[in-house]
């Protein structure tokens, strides 16, 4: 088995700390990797959200191409920008231990005030906005695109009182003194893969390779709740692009995965959300179920609201 590892990544401080962090278990492992920076579309156009660029793989289209060349052994990326269906000669290898779910309120003004009547929020993501349309309808939201460096230069300039953010990119680039509110995953419930990182792969990788990969990096309780999540997102046929949320969480004996997810319209007056539970080997059905419930129960109504108006 070859033993020297060629670990792609997008260029971000994000993105290169989760690149870090997958090589230094690696090497701890006794491996030896490298880290080799690719660019992708989604760094690149940064005018315009992301629900006009077009859902698809704006992050991940280049890394894929890498894998397919051997340019690259793995692709490390944050699980939420992993396309919900993957390439037939592509793999995720593995998903590694989730952080904290929650989205997070961050702020320089360390008395901000959630209530204010003139508050702007920060965010370019469409959950995030229609949620706060829901849950905080006195608030207005301004686009913040751009790397987190980029957003809080943004939020410096006085942009926004705050942005809205996934808790465990905050994390990792040790922003955590400035988040003011964990706002409640019951409410505003995660994207599909918020806080994992998972490591992607060509099919025809050295099967040895592949099986110690896996071995090292994966992280079955955090496996299992993404087969869940993203069978669900598939089934919705979403993008980053459609307001849909799922957080599946395993019971501390580990025999139950409780599946949280849904859909909510763009103005956050509709919002259809739908709990199951199944044991882990009915991961993927649980995740089925659930979506095909939520698109019954009005779901499918709300995606062609959505179409009809982006149209
Ligand atoms: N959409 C961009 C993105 N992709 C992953 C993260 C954060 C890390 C994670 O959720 O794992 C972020 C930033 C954010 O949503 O605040």
């Amino acid at each position: 088995m070859k033993t020297s590892i060629r670990i792609g990544t997008r260029g971000s401080k994000l993105a290169l700390w989760q690149a870090h962090h997958v090589a230094d278990q690696l090497t701890a492992a006794g491996l030896t990797p490298e880290i080799v920076i690719i660019t992708t579309k989604g760094d690149v156009v940064l005018d315009r959200s992301l629900d006009k660029i077009g859902s698809k793989g704006v992050f991940t289209e280049e890394l894929e191409e890498s894998l397919r060349t051997g340019h690259i052994d793995i692709a490390v990326h944050s699980a939420k920008d992993v396309q919900s269906s993957i390439p037939a000669d592509l793999e995720l290898l593995a998903f590694m231990e989730r952080e904290r779910v929650n989205d997070v309120v961050v702020s320089f003004d360390p008395n901000l005030d959630l209530g204010r009547a003139d508050l702007v929020l920060g965010t370019s993501s469409t959950r995030r906005k229609a949620m706060l349309r829901r849950f905080l309808p006195h608030a207005t939201t301004a686009e913040a695109r751009g790397n987190l460096q980029t957003r809080l230069r943004k939020l410096e300039e006085g942009q926004y009182h705050a942005l809205v953010l996934a808790y465990a990119g905050v994390h990792r680039m040790e922003y955590d003194g400035f988040i003011r509110h964990i706002l409640p995953e019951t409410q505003y419930v995660p994207a599909t893969g918020q806080g994992s990182v998972a490591i992607e792969c060509a099919r025809n990788l050295e099967p040895a390779l592949k099986t110690e990969l896996h071995r090292i990096l994966d992280h079955a309780a955090t496996h299992v709740c993404l087969a869940a999540e993203r069978a669900f997102l598939r089934t919705m046929e979403g993008g980053c692009s459609i307001p849909s949320f799922a957080l599946a969480t395993l019971t501390a004996n580990g025999q139950t995965i409780q599946l949280h997810g849904g859909l909510i319209s763009l103005d956050g007056q509709q919002f259809i959300e739908e709990t199951q539970s199944a044991p882990p080997t009915d991961a993927e059905q649980l995740g089925i179920r659930v979506a095909e419930s939520v698109l019954v129960r009005g779901g499918q109504q709300i995606l062609n609201d959505i179409r009809r108006e982006r149209e």
